[in-house]
């Protein structure tokens, strides 16, 4: 039996001044090594969901379980262990790709020869070794995506968290990461996958888990639920099927 890398039980979460909970006793699981999908419709709860699991926000009721650790216990090691990459770019854009990259990395608590190394393998894995010394808010969507992203990796987390981790970029950018993630998840990296884009998590996940108005509507390996749904030819049938057509705002 595979061993769980995040395990959510009970999860709710209301904010203040509204009438209904963001996430509401949402439990789920996820295999390690897995490329997870949470997937949803706008508002369906997967930020909240997110941010609890990467220890931001805390719930008002149930328990968050990443790599064996108890959030609210080992808070602390665990954000040393996860990388999080979220939708709005987190890099400051007065400073040049490396220094961003060195901040991060001592951040982390890293040694400077191995974030020197560490930044050196990720320039060239992400085609950014000629930009290292170039300020950041000259870059185009596409390089600061790919390097929020390398942000998030340079202490080689065992979980990484991606939130619309394409968003902004072009096809040629876009493939690159993609292929990246692939790769990540063959050397055992448990990924989680948050995203409105259906064809590319197609694409890479192993696992899906839709979220639909605060609560888990389906969760499984991504084969499985497309088999138990044979009247749906690709994975945005499936979606609109479990969670309508009607638009939200
Ligand atoms: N700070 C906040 N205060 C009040 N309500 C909030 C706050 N943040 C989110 N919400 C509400 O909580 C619900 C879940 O929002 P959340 O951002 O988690 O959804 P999401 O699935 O990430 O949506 P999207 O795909 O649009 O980013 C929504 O109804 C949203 O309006």
């Amino acid at each position: 039996m595979s061993t769980s890398a995040v395990r959510l039980d009970g999860l709710t979460k209301q904010y203040p001044k509204t009438n209904k909970a963001a996430v509401s006793n949402l439990s789920l699981q996820i295999p390690e090594g897995a490329v997870y999908g949470l997937l949803g419709p706008n508002g369906a709860g997967k930020s909240t969901t997110v941010m609890m699991l990467c220890g931001l926000m805390r719930p008002d009721a149930g328990t968050v379980n990443v790599l064996g650790m108890n959030m609210q216990e080992q808070g602390t090691e665990i954000r040393q262990k996860i990388g999080v990459a979220s939708q709005e770019i987190a890099l400051f854009p007065t400073l040049t790709a490396y220094e961003n990259l060195f901040y991060f990395g001592r951040m982390y608590g890293m040694p400077g020869a191995m974030i020197r190394s560490q930044i050196d393998k990720y320039l060239h894995i992400f085609g950014l070794t000629e930009k290292s010394k170039k300020i950041v808010h000259t870059f185009s969507g596409g390089m600061k995506r790919r390097l929020n992203l390398m942000a998030a990796l340079l202490h080689q987390p065992k979980l990484v968290i991606l939130d619309e981790p394409t968003a902004g970029v072009d096809v040629q950018s876009r493939n690159m990461i993609l292929d990246f993630l692939k790769d990540l998840k063959s050397e055992g990296t448990t990924i989680i996958y948050s995203s409105h884009v259906l064809e590319e998590a197609e694409r890479i996940c192993s696992h899906l888990g839709i979220i639909d108005e605060g609560t888990l509507i389906t969760e499984g390996t991504r084969t499985n639920i497309m088999g138990a749904h044979p009247d749906c030819q690709n994975l945005e049938q499936l979606f609109l099927k479990l969670t309508g057509k009607n638009i939200r705002d």
